[in-house]
Protein backbone atom coordinates (compact mmCIF):
# COMPACT_ATOMS: atom_id res chain seq x y z
CA UNK A 1 0.00 0.00 0.00
CA UNK A 2 1.93 3.59 -0.89
CA UNK A 3 2.16 5.93 2.08
CA UNK A 4 2.90 9.43 1.02
CA UNK A 5 5.31 11.09 3.74
CA UNK A 6 4.98 14.74 3.99
CA UNK A 7 8.61 15.83 5.55
CA UNK A 8 8.36 20.17 6.49
CA UNK A 9 12.32 21.23 6.69
CA UNK A 10 15.04 19.75 4.51
CA UNK A 11 18.29 20.12 6.02
CA UNK A 12 20.31 17.36 7.48
CA UNK A 13 17.82 15.53 9.72
CA UNK A 14 14.50 16.07 7.57
CA UNK A 15 16.63 15.78 4.17
CA UNK A 16 18.90 11.94 5.15
CA UNK A 17 15.33 10.44 6.51
CA UNK A 18 14.21 11.64 3.05
CA UNK A 19 16.33 9.77 1.84
CA UNK A 20 16.29 6.83 4.02
CA UNK A 21 12.48 6.31 3.78
CA UNK A 22 12.91 6.71 -0.30
CA UNK A 23 14.60 3.13 -0.43
CA UNK A 24 11.12 1.76 0.37
CA UNK A 25 9.30 2.14 -3.19
CA UNK A 26 6.07 2.32 -1.66
CA UNK A 27 6.41 5.23 0.05
CA UNK A 28 6.28 8.73 -1.53
CA UNK A 29 7.90 12.28 -0.61
CA UNK A 30 6.66 14.91 -0.67
CA UNK A 31 8.97 18.07 0.50
CA UNK A 32 8.64 21.49 2.11
CA UNK A 33 11.33 24.34 3.32
CA UNK A 34 10.93 27.77 3.82
CA UNK A 35 13.95 28.53 2.09
CA UNK A 36 13.07 28.25 -1.37
CA UNK A 37 16.59 27.45 -2.39
CA UNK A 38 16.45 24.60 -0.02
CA UNK A 39 13.48 23.00 -1.98
CA UNK A 40 14.13 23.25 -4.77
CA UNK A 41 17.23 21.73 -4.15
CA UNK A 42 16.20 19.19 -2.97
CA UNK A 43 13.57 18.30 -5.83
CA UNK A 44 16.62 18.78 -8.30
CA UNK A 45 18.87 16.33 -6.37
CA UNK A 46 16.12 13.80 -6.04
CA UNK A 47 15.57 14.13 -2.26
CA UNK A 48 11.74 14.57 -2.46
CA UNK A 49 9.53 13.24 -4.97
CA UNK A 50 7.62 16.29 -4.77
CA UNK A 51 7.76 19.88 -3.32
CA UNK A 52 5.00 22.38 -2.42
CA UNK A 53 5.48 25.52 -1.71
CA UNK A 54 2.85 25.11 1.64
CA UNK A 55 2.56 23.73 4.43
CA UNK A 56 -1.20 23.13 3.78
CA UNK A 57 -1.20 21.17 0.51
CA UNK A 58 1.14 18.63 1.39
CA UNK A 59 -0.35 18.35 5.14
CA UNK A 60 -3.75 17.37 3.40
CA UNK A 61 -2.31 14.62 1.44
CA UNK A 62 -0.13 12.77 3.81
CA UNK A 63 -0.17 9.32 5.80
CA UNK A 64 2.67 10.95 7.79
CA UNK A 65 3.39 14.46 8.43
CA UNK A 66 7.02 14.73 9.80
CA UNK A 67 8.55 18.23 11.38
CA UNK A 68 12.49 18.18 11.08
CA UNK A 69 12.28 22.10 11.81
CA UNK A 70 14.26 23.92 14.90
CA UNK A 71 12.32 22.37 17.88
CA UNK A 72 10.30 26.46 18.04
CA UNK A 73 9.42 26.09 14.86
CA UNK A 74 8.22 22.69 15.45
CA UNK A 75 5.96 23.91 17.93
CA UNK A 76 4.78 26.98 15.93
CA UNK A 77 4.26 24.82 13.00
CA UNK A 78 2.11 22.27 14.79
CA UNK A 79 -0.27 24.29 15.84
CA UNK A 80 -1.47 25.08 12.30
CA UNK A 81 -1.93 21.64 11.37
CA UNK A 82 -5.78 22.03 12.51
CA UNK A 83 -6.74 24.44 10.41
CA UNK A 84 -6.87 22.27 7.39
CA UNK A 85 -8.60 18.69 6.10
CA UNK A 86 -6.22 16.64 7.35
CA UNK A 87 -6.71 12.60 6.38
CA UNK A 88 -8.40 10.60 9.64
CA UNK A 89 -5.72 8.67 9.89
CA UNK A 90 -2.78 11.21 9.41
CA UNK A 91 0.26 10.51 11.68
CA UNK A 92 2.60 13.54 12.72
CA UNK A 93 5.60 13.18 14.38
CA UNK A 94 8.91 15.59 14.26
CA UNK A 95 12.67 14.64 14.62
CA UNK A 96 13.60 17.47 16.91
CA UNK A 97 16.04 16.99 19.58
CA UNK A 98 14.39 17.94 22.62
CA UNK A 99 10.67 16.51 23.75
CA UNK A 100 9.19 17.94 26.90
CA UNK A 101 7.88 20.88 25.33
CA UNK A 102 6.89 19.25 21.92
CA UNK A 103 4.78 16.58 23.43
CA UNK A 104 3.07 19.69 25.82
CA UNK A 105 2.79 21.27 22.97
CA UNK A 106 1.24 18.21 21.27
CA UNK A 107 -1.81 18.01 23.95
CA UNK A 108 -3.74 20.32 21.61
CA UNK A 109 -3.35 17.96 18.29
CA UNK A 110 -4.54 14.81 20.52
CA UNK A 111 -7.75 16.74 22.33
CA UNK A 112 -8.51 17.20 18.50
CA UNK A 113 -8.42 13.50 17.93
CA UNK A 114 -4.74 14.00 15.48
CA UNK A 115 -2.30 11.15 16.59
CA UNK A 116 1.59 12.60 17.75
CA UNK A 117 4.28 10.61 18.02
CA UNK A 118 7.58 12.42 19.43
CA UNK A 119 10.48 11.47 17.36
CA UNK A 120 14.49 11.67 17.85
CA UNK A 121 16.94 9.95 15.84
CA UNK A 122 20.05 9.87 17.34
CA UNK A 123 22.42 10.47 14.95
CA UNK A 124 23.25 13.75 13.23
CA UNK A 125 26.21 16.09 12.53
CA UNK A 126 27.91 19.60 12.75
CA UNK A 127 26.62 19.77 9.16
CA UNK A 128 23.35 20.98 8.26
CA UNK A 129 21.31 21.34 5.10
CA UNK A 130 19.78 18.98 2.56
CA UNK A 131 23.46 18.97 0.28
CA UNK A 132 24.80 17.25 3.54
CA UNK A 133 21.86 14.50 3.94
CA UNK A 134 22.95 10.97 3.47
CA UNK A 135 20.28 8.21 3.47
CA UNK A 136 22.71 6.46 5.60
CA UNK A 137 22.20 8.44 8.64
CA UNK A 138 20.33 6.52 10.68
CA UNK A 139 21.51 2.93 10.18
CA UNK A 140 22.05 1.55 13.71
CA UNK A 141 21.48 4.62 15.18
CA UNK A 142 19.06 4.94 18.22
CA UNK A 143 15.61 6.47 16.74
CA UNK A 144 13.91 7.42 20.08
CA UNK A 145 10.28 7.74 20.04
CA UNK A 146 8.00 9.57 22.25
CA UNK A 147 4.23 8.61 22.27
CA UNK A 148 1.72 9.51 24.68
CA UNK A 149 1.85 6.99 27.42
CA UNK A 150 -1.91 5.73 26.45
CA UNK A 151 -1.35 5.92 23.10
CA UNK A 152 -2.65 3.01 20.95
CA UNK A 153 -0.31 -0.21 19.88
CA UNK A 154 -1.67 -0.08 16.44
CA UNK A 155 -0.70 3.47 16.02
CA UNK A 156 2.84 3.62 17.24
CA UNK A 157 3.85 0.29 15.17
CA UNK A 158 1.69 2.21 11.67
CA UNK A 159 4.92 4.34 12.47
CA UNK A 160 7.61 2.28 13.56
CA UNK A 161 6.81 -0.23 9.91
CA UNK A 162 7.62 3.14 8.20
CA UNK A 163 10.70 3.93 9.90
CA UNK A 164 12.18 0.15 10.00
CA UNK A 165 13.70 1.09 6.30
CA UNK A 166 16.29 3.24 7.76
CA UNK A 167 17.56 0.99 10.12
CA UNK A 168 17.73 2.59 12.88
CA UNK A 169 16.78 1.02 16.46
CA UNK A 170 13.64 2.29 17.25
CA UNK A 171 13.45 2.35 21.62
CA UNK A 172 10.31 4.01 23.11
CA UNK A 173 11.22 6.40 26.33
CA UNK A 174 9.31 8.72 28.28
CA UNK A 175 9.99 12.31 27.20
CA UNK A 176 11.05 13.66 30.48
CA UNK A 177 14.00 10.74 30.52
CA UNK A 178 14.58 11.29 27.00
CA UNK A 179 15.18 15.45 27.48
CA UNK A 180 17.52 14.11 30.95
CA UNK A 181 19.55 11.55 29.18
CA UNK A 182 20.33 14.23 25.86
CA UNK A 183 21.16 16.58 27.91
CA UNK A 184 23.82 14.28 29.07
CA UNK A 185 25.23 13.31 26.00
CA UNK A 186 24.48 15.24 23.45
CA UNK A 187 22.85 18.82 24.62
CA UNK A 188 25.43 19.77 27.58
CA UNK A 189 28.65 18.80 25.24
CA UNK A 190 27.52 21.43 22.45
CA UNK A 191 27.58 24.03 25.03
CA UNK A 192 31.06 22.57 26.27
CA UNK A 193 32.16 22.73 22.96
CA UNK A 194 31.03 26.72 22.20
CA UNK A 195 32.57 27.41 25.23
CA UNK A 196 36.35 26.22 24.64
CA UNK A 197 36.36 27.92 21.32
CA UNK A 198 35.29 31.04 23.14
CA UNK A 199 38.17 30.31 25.42
CA UNK A 200 40.25 29.91 22.69
CA UNK A 201 39.02 33.16 20.79
CA UNK A 202 39.79 34.85 24.01
CA UNK A 203 43.55 33.46 24.73
CA UNK A 204 44.09 34.38 20.67
CA UNK A 205 43.44 37.64 22.05
CA UNK A 206 46.68 37.51 24.26
CA UNK A 207 48.57 35.07 21.84
CA UNK A 208 47.64 35.24 18.29
CA UNK A 209 50.07 32.03 17.77
CA UNK A 210 47.63 29.69 19.67
CA UNK A 211 44.79 29.24 17.16
CA UNK A 212 47.82 28.05 14.72
CA UNK A 213 48.32 25.33 17.27
CA UNK A 214 45.04 23.97 18.09
CA UNK A 215 45.70 20.10 16.02
CA UNK A 216 44.02 17.07 16.13
CA UNK A 217 42.83 17.24 20.17
CA UNK A 218 41.03 20.75 20.33
CA UNK A 219 39.47 20.32 16.82
CA UNK A 220 38.20 16.94 17.96
CA UNK A 221 36.93 18.17 20.99
CA UNK A 222 35.37 21.62 19.45
CA UNK A 223 33.63 19.64 16.19
CA UNK A 224 30.29 20.04 17.49
CA UNK A 225 30.66 23.75 17.76
CA UNK A 226 30.15 24.36 14.16
CA UNK A 227 26.90 23.18 14.27
CA UNK A 228 23.53 25.26 12.92
CA UNK A 229 23.25 28.47 15.84
CA UNK A 230 19.65 28.64 15.28
CA UNK A 231 19.17 24.45 16.01
CA UNK A 232 21.11 25.05 19.31
CA UNK A 233 19.74 28.24 19.99
CA UNK A 234 16.40 26.17 20.35
CA UNK A 235 17.47 22.91 21.65
CA UNK A 236 19.25 25.08 24.36
CA UNK A 237 15.85 27.29 25.38
CA UNK A 238 13.70 23.89 25.45
CA UNK A 239 16.14 21.84 27.63
CA UNK A 240 17.30 24.31 29.90
CA UNK A 241 16.13 22.87 33.29
CA UNK A 242 18.55 19.56 32.43
CA UNK A 243 21.39 22.34 30.98
CA UNK A 244 21.34 23.97 34.46
CA UNK A 245 21.29 20.74 36.42
CA UNK A 246 24.34 19.45 33.88
CA UNK A 247 26.35 22.98 34.11
CA UNK A 248 26.07 22.24 38.15
CA UNK A 249 27.48 18.78 37.78
CA UNK A 250 30.22 20.02 35.38
CA UNK A 251 30.86 22.94 37.97
CA UNK A 252 31.24 20.18 40.67
CA UNK A 253 33.35 18.38 38.23
CA UNK A 254 36.03 21.26 37.79
CA UNK A 255 36.09 21.98 41.20
CA UNK A 256 37.41 18.58 41.57
CA UNK A 257 39.97 18.89 39.09
CA UNK A 258 40.90 22.32 41.16
CA UNK A 259 41.62 20.11 44.41
CA UNK A 260 43.55 17.99 42.11
CA UNK A 261 45.70 20.31 40.52
CA UNK A 262 45.98 21.91 44.03
CA UNK A 263 46.91 18.91 45.89
CA UNK A 264 47.50 16.08 43.98
CA UNK A 265 49.77 13.12 43.39
CA UNK A 266 50.97 11.96 40.21
CA UNK A 267 49.44 8.68 41.25
CA UNK A 268 45.93 10.76 41.75
CA UNK A 269 46.16 12.87 38.41
CA UNK A 270 46.58 9.08 36.84
CA UNK A 271 43.77 7.95 37.73
CA UNK A 272 41.90 10.33 36.93
CA UNK A 273 42.67 10.04 33.34
CA UNK A 274 42.94 6.24 33.42
CA UNK A 275 39.29 6.34 34.86
CA UNK A 276 38.02 8.62 32.21
CA UNK A 277 39.62 6.38 29.57
CA UNK A 278 37.86 3.17 30.78
CA UNK A 279 34.58 4.70 30.40
CA UNK A 280 35.43 6.53 27.30
CA UNK A 281 36.55 3.53 25.50
CA UNK A 282 33.75 1.35 26.58
CA UNK A 283 31.39 3.31 25.07
CA UNK A 284 30.16 1.93 21.63
CA UNK A 285 31.81 4.80 18.94
CA UNK A 286 32.64 2.22 16.20
CA UNK A 287 28.61 1.70 15.57
CA UNK A 288 26.71 4.27 13.90
CA UNK A 289 24.07 5.84 16.55
CA UNK A 290 24.96 6.69 20.23
CA UNK A 291 28.04 8.55 18.97
CA UNK A 292 28.31 9.36 14.81
CA UNK A 293 30.91 8.68 13.37
CA UNK A 294 32.58 8.34 10.02
CA UNK A 295 34.99 5.55 10.14
CA UNK A 296 37.90 7.67 9.43
CA UNK A 297 41.34 6.28 8.18
CA UNK A 298 44.60 8.40 8.50
CA UNK A 299 47.21 7.97 5.76
CA UNK A 300 51.18 9.22 6.42
CA UNK A 301 51.71 10.51 2.75
CA UNK A 302 54.66 12.44 1.67
CA UNK A 303 54.28 15.91 0.07
CA UNK A 304 54.57 16.00 -3.39
CA UNK A 305 51.82 17.26 -6.00
CA UNK A 306 49.12 14.61 -6.80
CA UNK A 307 49.79 12.22 -3.62
CA UNK A 308 46.51 12.49 -2.71
CA UNK A 309 44.35 11.71 -6.32
CA UNK A 310 47.03 9.23 -6.17
CA UNK A 311 45.72 7.74 -2.94
CA UNK A 312 42.08 7.88 -4.37
CA UNK A 313 42.63 6.74 -7.73
CA UNK A 314 43.47 3.25 -6.27
CA UNK A 315 40.83 3.34 -3.98
CA UNK A 316 38.25 4.24 -7.33
CA UNK A 317 40.27 1.28 -8.59
CA UNK A 318 38.94 -0.99 -6.14
CA UNK A 319 35.36 0.67 -6.31
CA UNK A 320 35.78 1.60 -2.32
CA UNK A 321 33.58 5.01 -1.86
CA UNK A 322 34.88 7.83 0.32
CA UNK A 323 32.41 10.24 2.03
CA UNK A 324 34.96 12.90 2.59
CA UNK A 325 39.00 13.69 2.26
CA UNK A 326 40.79 16.35 4.14
CA UNK A 327 44.40 16.95 5.63
CA UNK A 328 44.97 17.31 9.22
CA UNK A 329 47.44 20.06 9.51
CA UNK A 330 49.30 19.37 12.95
CA UNK A 331 52.32 21.77 11.56
CA UNK A 332 52.22 24.78 9.72
CA UNK A 333 55.51 24.12 7.23
CA UNK A 334 55.02 20.39 7.15
CA UNK A 335 52.48 18.27 4.97
CA UNK A 336 49.53 17.35 7.32
CA UNK A 337 47.98 13.48 7.68
CA UNK A 338 45.86 12.93 5.16
CA UNK A 339 42.26 11.56 6.33
CA UNK A 340 39.61 9.58 3.94
CA UNK A 341 36.56 8.95 5.67
CA UNK A 342 34.37 5.70 4.80
CA UNK A 343 30.84 4.75 5.11
CA UNK A 344 31.27 1.33 7.10
CA UNK A 345 34.60 0.03 8.67
CA UNK A 346 34.27 -2.74 6.15
CA UNK A 347 34.77 -0.14 3.47
CA UNK A 348 37.55 0.85 5.70
CA UNK A 349 39.13 -2.43 6.46
CA UNK A 350 39.11 -2.94 2.54
CA UNK A 351 40.95 0.70 2.01
CA UNK A 352 43.72 -0.44 4.37
CA UNK A 353 44.40 -3.37 1.94
CA UNK A 354 44.42 -1.29 -0.94
CA UNK A 355 46.93 1.30 0.53
CA UNK A 356 49.33 -1.57 1.77
CA UNK A 357 49.12 -3.33 -2.07
CA UNK A 358 49.60 -0.49 -4.07
CA UNK A 359 51.78 2.49 -2.20
CA UNK A 360 54.80 1.98 1.13
CA UNK A 361 52.30 4.78 3.05
CA UNK A 362 51.27 4.00 6.42
CA UNK A 363 47.96 3.68 7.53
CA UNK A 364 46.37 4.35 10.88
CA UNK A 365 42.95 4.27 12.76
CA UNK A 366 42.17 6.61 15.31
N1 LIG B 1 21.83 18.19 13.40
C1 LIG B 1 21.76 17.10 14.12
O1 LIG B 1 22.78 16.47 14.40
C2 LIG B 1 20.40 16.61 14.59
C3 LIG B 1 20.27 15.27 14.97
C4 LIG B 1 19.01 14.79 15.35
C5 LIG B 1 17.92 15.65 15.38
N2 LIG B 1 18.08 16.96 15.03
C6 LIG B 1 16.88 17.81 15.03
O2 LIG B 1 16.33 17.79 13.72
C7 LIG B 1 15.75 19.06 13.40
C8 LIG B 1 16.39 19.60 12.13
O3 LIG B 1 17.77 19.78 12.33
P1 LIG B 1 18.81 19.81 11.09
O4 LIG B 1 20.12 19.47 11.66
O5 LIG B 1 18.26 19.05 9.98
O6 LIG B 1 18.83 21.35 10.76
P2 LIG B 1 19.13 22.04 9.36
O7 LIG B 1 19.50 23.44 9.69
O8 LIG B 1 20.05 21.22 8.55
O9 LIG B 1 17.70 22.02 8.65
C9 LIG B 1 16.56 22.68 9.15
C10 LIG B 1 15.68 23.04 7.96
O10 LIG B 1 14.44 23.55 8.45
C11 LIG B 1 14.06 24.62 7.60
N3 LIG B 1 13.10 25.45 8.28
C12 LIG B 1 13.33 26.32 9.31
N4 LIG B 1 12.17 26.92 9.65
C13 LIG B 1 11.20 26.41 8.83
C14 LIG B 1 9.81 26.64 8.71
N5 LIG B 1 9.16 27.51 9.47
N6 LIG B 1 9.13 25.94 7.76
C15 LIG B 1 9.78 25.06 6.95
N7 LIG B 1 11.09 24.82 7.02
C16 LIG B 1 11.80 25.48 7.96
C17 LIG B 1 15.37 25.32 7.27
O11 LIG B 1 15.24 26.13 6.11
C18 LIG B 1 16.30 24.13 7.07
O12 LIG B 1 16.34 23.69 5.74
C19 LIG B 1 15.95 19.93 14.65
O13 LIG B 1 14.78 19.89 15.40
C20 LIG B 1 17.09 19.26 15.40
O14 LIG B 1 16.97 19.48 16.77
C21 LIG B 1 19.28 17.45 14.62
O1 LIG C 1 27.47 14.09 15.67
C1 LIG C 1 27.13 15.26 15.82
O2 LIG C 1 27.72 16.18 15.30
C2 LIG C 1 25.96 15.57 16.63
O3 LIG C 1 25.98 16.57 17.27
C3 LIG C 1 24.81 14.66 16.58
C4 LIG C 1 23.84 14.77 17.73
C5 LIG C 1 24.60 14.48 19.04
O4 LIG C 1 24.72 15.37 19.88
O5 LIG C 1 25.05 13.37 19.19
C6 LIG C 1 23.25 16.12 17.76
C7 LIG C 1 21.97 16.34 18.06
C8 LIG C 1 21.04 15.29 18.13
O6 LIG C 1 19.78 15.59 18.42
C9 LIG C 1 21.50 13.97 17.93
C10 LIG C 1 22.79 13.75 17.58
Amino acid sequence: MQQTVFIIGLGLIGGSLALGLKRNKDVKIIGYDANGHTLRTAKRIGVIDEMVINMKDGSECADVIVFATPVSETIRLMNELPKWQLKNQVIITDTGSTKKEIMKAAISLREKGITFIGGHPMAGSHKSGVEAARPILFENAYYLLTPFEDESYERIQVLIDLLQVTKAKLVRVGAEEHDHMTAVVSHFPHLVAASLVHQLSFENELYPFTKQLAAGGFRDITRIASANPIVWRDITLQNRKELRNQLQAWTNEMSKLQDLLSYADSSDIEEYFATAKRVRDDLPINAQGAMFSSFDLYVDVPDYPGVISEVTGYLAKDSISITNLRIVETREDVFGILVISFQSTDDRAKAVDCIANNTTYETYIS
